[in-house]
């Protein structure tokens, strides 16, 4: 059986990339993800990245501890650049071509985002990590998601997160909650459905690009959503 896409966007929780430590990156986790990242490229999928930094720093709290909210969100930023040089060190040790690219420009440190450039080296069959997010204050990981899966012309955004799915309401407050296993766009903003920011929701909606939710934790979710199996909760337009 072949791969239901040919090309995709995959967000990766900076929060979840601790696992069970305090913050920062913890190397089982993340050799897990790059091993099954392989896996799929092995597939002939064509795999970008966008990677969080809430493991390292979440401009929402540096903001609420009195900081200028901008000032806080460049830092965000940078710590998804060290995440994204983290996860493409790991891949390479793996031998698993990667490449940064950052919506920032830190030239000595990172190749900048170039589109064309992204898409050439995803023909070549390297992974392309987008760090940095948008490049913009106020803007999430998952926004980047949408947008750089937009711009590269991916079939489906998956997002690797901490719960299994889209739920009738945050299931690590309501132990009732229901998961779906197929939500419409307008239903979950409608529902205002927490699990992505609604910018990056209405993005993906306007570009009719799907997002899958599934856990970064279970082994085997992203083969599974890739080969089109029912894992975690689709969103569709
Ligand atoms: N309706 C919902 N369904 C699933 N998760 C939800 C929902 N509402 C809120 N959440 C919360 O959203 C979190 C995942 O979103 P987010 O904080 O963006 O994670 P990430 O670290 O992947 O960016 C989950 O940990 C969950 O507690
Ligand atoms: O386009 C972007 C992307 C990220 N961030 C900042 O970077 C932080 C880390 O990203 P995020 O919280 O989305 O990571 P994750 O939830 O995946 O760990 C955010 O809190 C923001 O402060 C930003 O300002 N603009």
């Amino acid at each position: 059986m072949s791969a239901a896409y040919k090309r995709i966007l995959l967000k990766l929780s900076g929060e979840a990339l601790m696992g069970d430590d305090a913050y920062g990156i913890n190397e089982e986790v993340v050799s897990r993800i790059v091993s099954e990242v392989a896996e799929i490229t092995r597939l002939g999928v064509q795999v970008g990245v966008v990677i969080g930094g809430g493991n390292i720093f979440r401009g929402m709290k540096g903001a609420a501890s009195g900081m200028d909210r901008a000032t806080a969100d460049y830092m965000g930023m940078l710590a998804t650049v060290m995440n994204a040089m983290a996860l493409a060190d790991a891949m390479r040790r793996m031998d698993l071509e990667a490449r940064v690219q950052s919506a920032l420009r830190i030239d000595q440190v990172v190749e900048p985002y170039i589109r064309g450039r992204a898409i050439r080296h995803l023909e070549e069959g390297r992974v392309v990590i987008f760090a940095a997010g948008t490049g913009n204050p106020f803007f999430t990981t998952d926004t980047a998601a949408a947008l750089r899966g937009a711009e590269i012309g991916a079939q489906i955004v998956l997002k690797a997160t901490k719960v299994d799915g889209v739920y009738t309401a945050d299931p690590k407050k309501d132990p009732l909650a229901q998961r779906y296993h197929r939500i419409s766009f307008d239903e979950a903003i409608g529902r205002n459905l927490q699990v992505l920011d609604s910018t990056a929701f209405a993005l993906c909606r306007d570009q009719k690009l799907p997002i899958n939710v599934f856990s970064i934790f279970k082994p085997g979710a992203l083969k599974r959503v890739v080969m089109g199996e029912d894992e975690g909760t689709l969103v569709h337009s």
